[in-house]
């Protein structure tokens, strides 16, 4: 039986004005080239506390014309076993290798740290975001890579991105850091709430809409 998802989770869609998402592992446009187990009806759950903690985020977008645009929310843990799963199964995609993690195989993902095997995510306080102008669709500002290019130029100060892409990174953390929730050393789109309400905890609901209320 699955486990319930506690009441104090929001859908991000639901409580942040005018947001962007696209959920990349409801579908194959990820690293692992499929959809994700756990994925099956991709929405932006997070903890309301973290929720919360976006909303002046997003307002302080909104009036610059921009909008963040959420890429990965709660990963609920039988998604990490699927991560775990695809570094284990022998098999090096060349075209995924070279988009994604081109000096590193795929085996060496975990202990690099790109990939955790007890993810922040499954905590629900985690957050995989990026900025895009207000009316954009999902076209993502530059920011010196494409989420989840597993590699140094992906460290939030990496060297050798251009200007633009550095100055939208610096916006992005500054927004973020300003709102209680700290950086991934390795990943300038990852985030997690300072006082997030589940530390201890790994959940693994999978994700799904609400269901219509009866009538
Ligand atoms: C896979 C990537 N988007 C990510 O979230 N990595 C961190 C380390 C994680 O798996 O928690
Ligand atoms: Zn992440």
């Amino acid at each position: 039986m699955n486990e319930e998802r506690p009441p104090d989770f929001a859908d991000l869609l639901q409580v942040i004005p005018e947001l962007h998402c696209d959920l990349r592992y409801g579908g194959p446009d990820n690293f692992t080239g499929a959809p994700v187990a756990g994925y099956a009806q991709p929405r932006p759950w997070l903890s309301k506390a973290a929720a919360q903690a976006l909303l002046p985020v997003q307002e302080t977008l909104l009036a610059m014309d921009l909008s963040l645009l959420i890429l990965d929310a709660y990963r609920p843990a039988r998604a990490v076993r699927h991560f775990l799963c695809w570094a284990g199964d022998g098999v090096e995609d060349a075209q995924l290798r070279q988009r994604f993690h081109p000096t590193l195989a795929k085996t060496e993902l975990f202990d690099a740290g790109y990939l955790a095997a007890r993810s922040s995510h499954s905590r629900g306080s985690t957050v995989d975001l990026t900025l895009c102008a207000r009316d954009a669709g999902e076209d993502a500002l530059p920011m010196g890579t494409e989420f989840d290019f597993f590699g140094p130029a992906s460290w939030p100060h990496a060297l050798g991105i251009g200007l633009q892409e550095r100055a939208n990174r610096l916006l992005l953390q500054r927004l973020m850091l300003a709102h209680g929730f700290v950086q991934s050393p390795l990943e300038w789109w990852h985030f997690t709430l300072r006082s997030e309400p589940y530390p201890g905890r790994y959940f693994d609901f999978p994700l799904e809409t609400e269901p219509a209320p009866s009538a």
